[in-house]
């Protein structure tokens, strides 16, 4: 309704928009005239970058004195996208670099960037965005960085990351035992890092023992506009270390049980249909291997895998009711099993959908072929003098009646079996 538009916005005087007369109330209007900020609301329209840093051919400006100080050991791609974004958030960075000279043009003009002594000296909060391998390198600031919150970034390769190996930041921790090591942004990819959190991922995952080391970069991390999630202690990087390696979580196992079910009943179909009418009656059906024998499977492993749904719950009802609880655990196997259904399901209706376009495929492509036995019949010359034909559907194009009973349908004239 435009009623009470102008008491919401009596600042709108003439209407230049439309043919109203003055001043406009019509939604439209109103619309054209409310700053875009005012219409929509949330985090999204937060700029990422504030104004203020940006110079006017659009790179990030001084950052004024008093901004809290970050520092950043190397210089990479993890470096750089990080280094803008914190600048965009209003933290006031310096990069430690081994040539800073040589990459100082990379980053932000608002980036101090010099060698790695200078850059630990002063802030309280250090990324260490260097590869597991070259820790070792930055030995040499020890005395400098005691005391310090040091970020770890890294993340393993999948050879490296063994369950029971120390993760990187354990490694990190032994080797400055001074500093207190958080382990934060491993999981957040170099776009999401750079661009702010507008469509991916938005939860950093924060590690440490220390609880003031994790508070104070979880600060940092919401001011990014990132939402930080506590993950415990160091001990939990071997877990937080691993989720960038895994690739569709939760999906593997589900997977191949349905890939084993398929395999189970396609050979299955393929000895009762196929296999065994040859042996025993020697008539070949292997045409039916691509497209018969597939449809008859998918169904099969479709019901499978909903009964595969429903029975953990079945069972997990049981047992509570046998231990007369339900505030005991369930045996792993059984919580797995549970944790699996909502993939199990999926693949369940990904098999009924690829039945269902089967099924709807098939009479299609008979009815085709028999258009084409049709076509090639009539096209046959007659025979001079030739006998009556033994089997008349030989000389006679096939009639839809035929091809609907071979297809399954029934015609309106043929008469029902019971
Ligand atoms: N790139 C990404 O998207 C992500 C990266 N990470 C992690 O961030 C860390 C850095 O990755 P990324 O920036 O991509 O890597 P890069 O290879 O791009 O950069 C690594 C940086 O390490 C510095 N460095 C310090 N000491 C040494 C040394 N002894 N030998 C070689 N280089 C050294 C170098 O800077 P300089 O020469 O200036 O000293 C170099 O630029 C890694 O641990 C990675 O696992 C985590 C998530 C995502
Ligand atoms: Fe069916």
């Amino acid at each position: 309704s435009d009623v009470g538009h102008l008491d919401l916005f009596p600042h709108l005087g003439c209407c230049e928009q439309c043919s109203n007369k003055h001043p406009c109330a019509s939604v439209s209007c109103i619309l054209t005239y409310i700053p875009s900020a005012t219409r929509t609301s949330g985090k999204m329209d937060k700029p990422l970058i504030s104004r203020r840093l940006m110079d006017s051919d659009g790179s990030l400006a001084e950052t004024p004195s008093g901004t809290p100080k970050v520092g950043i050991l190397g210089s990479g791609d993890f470096a750089r996208s990080l280094a803008t974004r914190l600048v965009g958030s209003g933290f006031s960075v310096v990069v430690g670099s081994r040539n800073p000279k040589r990459i100082a043009g990379l980053f932000p003009s608002s980036v101090h960037v010099t060698f790695q002594e200078q850059a630990v000296s002063s802030p309280e909060i250090i990324f260490v965005a260097v590869f597991r391998e070259h820790y070792s390198s930055l030995c040499a600031l020890s005395d400098q960085l005691a005391g310090k919150i040091l970020v770890d970034v890294s993340n393993p390769t999948e050879n490296e990351h063994l369950p029971h190996r120390e993760s990187n930041d354990e490694f990190l921790a032994s080797l400055f035992p001074a500093c207190t090591v958080v382990e934060a942004f491993n999981v957040i990819s170099a776009w999401t890092r750079q661009a702010g959190p507008r469509d991916g991922n938005q939860q950093v995952p924060i590690c440490s023992d220390q609880p003031e080391a994790k508070l104070s970069v979880s600060e940092m991390v919401h001011a990014m506009g990132f939402k930080p999630v506590d993950m415990g202690p160091l001990a939990s990087t071997r877990e937080v270390e691993a989720m960038p390696l895994r690739l569709l979580p939760g999906w593997k196992v589900p997977t191949l049980l349905a890939l084993g079910l398929f395999v189970c009943f396609y050979g299955y179909n393929f000895i009762r249909d196929v296999l065994h009418p040859y042996v025993q009656e020697n008539k070949n059906k292997f045409y039916k291997l691509p497209v018969s024998v597939v449809n008859t499977t998918l169904p099969c492993v479709a019901y499978m895998l909903l009964s595969l749904v429903y029975l953990p719950g079945v069972l997990a009802a049981a047992l509570q009711l046998q231990r007369g609880t339900k505030y005991r655990r369930f045996p792993d196997w059984l919580d797995h099993w549970l944790q699996h259904r909502k993939q199990i399901g999926l693949l369940s209706f990904f098999c009924a959908v690829l039945h269902a376009l089967y099924s709807f495929c098939l009479p299609l492509r008979r009815s085709h072929r028999y258009d084409l036995v049709n076509l090639a019949i009539k096209q046959m010359p007659p025979p001079a003098c030739a006998p009556a034909p033994a089997c008349p559907s030989l000389s006679t194009p096939v009639s839809q009646k035929t091809w609907m009973s071979h297809s399954g349908l029934r015609s309106k004239d043929q008469p029902t079996h019971k």
